[in-house]
This record gives C-alpha cells, structure tokens and sequence, in this order.
C-alpha cells in the first residue's frame, strides 16, 4: 500500500483544489471528506492526477494511510467542526504528528488548539490560505504558524505548490501557534478595505460622473497595468466588463447591493482595538458591509431624507493617485496591527517576509507590495509605521492632495465615501506631532479627577478647576 506524504480531510472547494495541486506537483495524497459519497466521484473526476490521490471512506484507513510522523490538513469550516475534528482524530494519532487547520480560523482558538494539543506531544498548524479556489488549485498564498517540526515536515510540499513571484514561493513560516491565522485575519481585513475603497471610486463614476459599467472597467483596466496594478482591481475591471445573459443589463445592475461577510474583517477591527489600535478603515469597510445588509432601512432612509448626489468632475488621474494614497493607509493600517500582535505575542513577525508572502496567489496581492518589503527590509520602522518609509512617505507626499480633492468632493456631493474618507482622517492625525487630546484629557480630569500627563513633568496633575 503507497504511504502518503499527507492528508486531507474535506474536499470542499478549498480541499479538493490544494489536493489537486499537491498531487500535479508528484505528492501522494489521502484525501477523505465527511459526505463519503463524494469521495470517490472527486478522485474520478481528477483524471490522471488520481493516481497520486488516495480515497479513504474510513477516518482510521485515512490515518493509516499516512507516513509518519503524520501530516493531516483540514479544509473545513472553523470552529465547532474543527474542534469536533480534533476531539475524532486525535485519539487515531501518535507523537510527532501534525494536524493543520488551513481554514480561516479565530488565532485565539488556534493557540488554544494547539495548547492542548502540545499536551499530547501532538502539533497543531494554524496556517492561512489566500487566494480563493483557483490559487488554491494553481499557486496559494500561504501563512503558516506553528512549530519547527510542523514546518519542516510541510515545508516541501507548500513551497512546491504555492504561487511564486520571481521564483519565491508565497509560503513562510511566520510565528508559533496563532501567528499564520493572525496573519491572514489581517490579511483579510487590508482585503476589505481595500474593496470598500475601490466600490467607493466605482460609486463616485457611476453616480458622480454618469459613467457606464464599460467605461469603469475600462479606467480599472487602464489602471492594472501601471502602478495600481492588482487582483481585486483586475477582477473588479473583468466584473464590470460582463453582461448579464437573461436581461442584457450590466452584470452589477442585477446584483443586490447588500454583501455578506463571514468574520475575518469584523475579527481584524476587534483585535486591533483590543490591541488599543484603530484599524479605521478597515471598521469603515466592515461597517459599509453591515450597512449594505440593511436594504430595506435604506431604501425607507432615501424616501424620508433624500438620495440626491451632486456631479463630481474628478479626472481619472487624480482618482488614480488618491487611491494610491489610500491603499498605502491601508496596507499601512495592517501592519500597525501585526506589530502590535507580535510585541503582544512575541511572535517576532518578519514584516517584509509578510509582504513577500502576500506578492502572489493571494486576494490582496498588487504592485505595491514588492516595494512594501524593500521598505521593510531596508530601514527598522518604528513599531511597524509603513507611513514612515522614505520611498513610501514620497509616494504620500505626491498623493494625497488627489486624496484629499476626492474625498472632499465626494462629501461636498454627498456621495458615501466612508473607507477613503477613514485614510484621509487617519493620515491628517498620524501627521500632528501634536494633536487635540490634551482636551480630552482636561474633560477626563475635569468630571472625573482621572489626572493628566503634563508636557515637560512628570506625574500624573490635576487642572485648577479642582482648587
Ligand atoms: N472559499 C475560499 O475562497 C476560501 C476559503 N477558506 C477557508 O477554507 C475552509 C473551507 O472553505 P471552502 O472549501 O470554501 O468550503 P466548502 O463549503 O466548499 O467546503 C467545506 C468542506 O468542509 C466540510 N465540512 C463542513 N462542515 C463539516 C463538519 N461539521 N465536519 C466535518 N467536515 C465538515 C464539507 O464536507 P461535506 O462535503 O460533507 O459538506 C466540505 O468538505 C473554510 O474555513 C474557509 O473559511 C480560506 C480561504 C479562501
Ligand atoms: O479568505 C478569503 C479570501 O481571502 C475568503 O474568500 C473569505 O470568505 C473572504 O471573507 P468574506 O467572506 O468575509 O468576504
């Protein structure tokens, strides 16, 4: 019987796409999956890469089926079922074995996870996986946290199948335990503000400036090739391309204007402030999210209130360095975080091994990130501040002045800008040495004798008002 160099349980889109990959790249893989039926039907449809993938309908043949020290990634949802996973299969492993949870998983349980598993002589991987089901199939990004011996028994076969740029694999080992989930929860959250912010400039064409579906993709088109080159802005430029078959009607005319979310953005804005950072255009793309849910209340809103929008005049240059200036604040708002995490955590993140892993595969991949590392790599950045970076502080130098006639024209016309509006309101307070809560302190102490931190002596004082 042919061992397998690892496992995969759950043949979902994620699972069954990394079997894939694994298997082209000459790895023998088990693969088994909760709804049995669909095993042997996944394995068929491989064609001739099913020689390399091993059907198990039992969950002991699958562990049996395994080299060891054993390597076994889930790709299920996290959560309640990886937890009842755990609890299924530990009792089938042994000493030395790891168990990957590759979904995109709370870091707090992943360090609660492989705690308890360390109890056992067992390692539990937390490891993020980007880029959605064809990276998955064809080149992944991949962040990975836990131990040594995790990492060098997957290290192989991930640097085999993950995406390359210029011949680096997007795969590091990033931390301990909760480092990889983390990493890609930030991940997430840069991809959120990141979408809000390029909805924001499709909102202003469309309703500022009367454009048509065909010409905004066009002008994203137009962008993905220079400096604001990108997945998400490549994909929103095909989206905006299509027709919808039925009605002959823009494709985005016919979608509702309420997106889902499933965790990781609003997880991103929590632990950045329990961290006592502000993530605030990352809250302002979640928010958007959650208002965008609330149709009804909205379309009640535009009868009662009104949804008149002025016409904008904002040609696509100044459009194009404002969200250069954004996207800057908000890859800058991530890695606050992720320094943040790391002193927290002691996790020691390589901040620019983090944007080299993110340059290929995953959703949030763009031009900018080559030159992020160089930043990284080239000055020691004080507590993670991208905005400080010489080559980056330039870029914002030129910029922002587009940032700020965009957002100050989309408010004057009334048209929703609230994750450009959040980097601008970011940039202008991170800019003042000296800034306004020295009133927030006299309020503090005034009604309620908390003291304040006076410049230049040290102590904590009280204002006169309490003489
Ligand atoms: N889709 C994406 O773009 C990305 C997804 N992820 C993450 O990857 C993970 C998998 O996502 P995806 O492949 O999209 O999801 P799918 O819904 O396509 O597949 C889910 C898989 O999990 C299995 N499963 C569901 N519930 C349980 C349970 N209680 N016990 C055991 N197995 C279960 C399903 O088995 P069955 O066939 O029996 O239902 C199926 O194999 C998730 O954590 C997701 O967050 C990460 C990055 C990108
Ligand atoms: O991890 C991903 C991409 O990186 C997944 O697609 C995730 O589902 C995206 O988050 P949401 O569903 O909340 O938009």
């Amino acid at each position: 019987m042919a061992r397998a160099q690892i496992g995969i349980y759950g043949l979902g889109t994620m699972g069954s796409a990394l079997a894939l990959n694994m298997a082209e790249h000459g790895f023998d893989v088990a693969v088994t999956n909760r709804e049995r039926d669909w095993i042997a039907d996944f394995v068929k449809e491989a064609g001739p890469l099913a020689d390399k993938l091993h059907p198990e309908d039992q969950l002991e043949d699958f562990v049996a089926r395994l080299k060891t020290p054993r390597v076994i990634l889930f790709m299920i949802p996290s959560g309640a079922p990886m937890d009842a996973m755990i609890g299924t299969i530990t009792p089938l492993l042994e000493a030395g074995d790891t168990i990957i949870d590759g979904g995109n998983a709370d870091f707090h349980a992943t360090r609660r996870r492989a705690a308890k598993m360390a109890e056992h002589d067992l390692h539990f991987v937390g490891m993020g996986v980007s880029g959605g089901e064809k990276g998955a199939r064809h080149g992944p990004s991949m962040m990975v946290g836990g131990t040594d011996h995790s990492w060098q028994q997957l290290k192989p076969i991930l640097r085999a199948i993950a995406a390359r740029f210029e011949g680096d694999p997007c795969v590091d080992h990033l931390g301990p335990d909760g480092a990889g989930h983390f990493v890609k929860t930030v991940h997430n959250g840069i991809e959120y503000a990141d979408m809000q912010m390029i909805a924001e400039v499709y909102g202003i064409l469309r309703n500022g400036a009367s454009r048509s579906p065909a010409q905004i993709s066009d002008m994203f088109a137009r962008w993905d090739k220079g400096r604001l080159k990108s997945y998400l802005i490549e994909i929103t430029a095909k989206v905006l391309a299509h027709t919808d078959p039925d009605t002959g009607h823009p494709m985005v005319d016919v979608i509702k204007d309420a997106a889902g979310q499933k965790g990781t953005g609003r997880w991103t804005v929590v632990e950045a402030v329990r961290l006592g950072q502000s993530a605030n255009m990352i809250e302002a793309a979640v928010g958007a999210r959650s208002w965008s849910s609330e149709k009804t209340a909205r379309m009640a809103a535009e009868r009662i209130l009104g949804g008149a929008r002025g016409t904008l005049d904002l040609d696509d240059d100044t459009l194009a360095d404002a969200f250069l200036a954004a996207r800057i604040l908000g890859y800058a708002q991530g890695f606050r975080i992720l320094a943040a995490a790391s002193q927290e955590y002691d996790w020691s993140l390589d901040f620019a091994r983090i944007a080299e892993v993110w340059r290929a595969g995953c959703i949030i991949r763009s031009a900018l990130l080559d030159d992020i590392s160089d930043a990284f790599r080239g000055s020691d950045l004080a507590e993670g501040q991208l905005i400080l970076a010489p080559k980056m502080a330039q870029v914002l130098e030129t910029c922002i002045p587009a940032l700020r006639q965009v957002v100050a024209a989309a408010i004057a016309g009334g048209h929703a800008v609230p994750a450009l509006g959040a980097a601008l309101a970011f940039f202008d307070t991170m800019r003042q040495g000296y800034g306004t809560a020295n009133i927030i302190q006299a309020q503090r102490d005034f009604f309620g004798y908390h003291g304040f931190e006076r410049l230049g002596q040290e102590g904590k004082h009280h204002g006169p008002w309490w003489t």
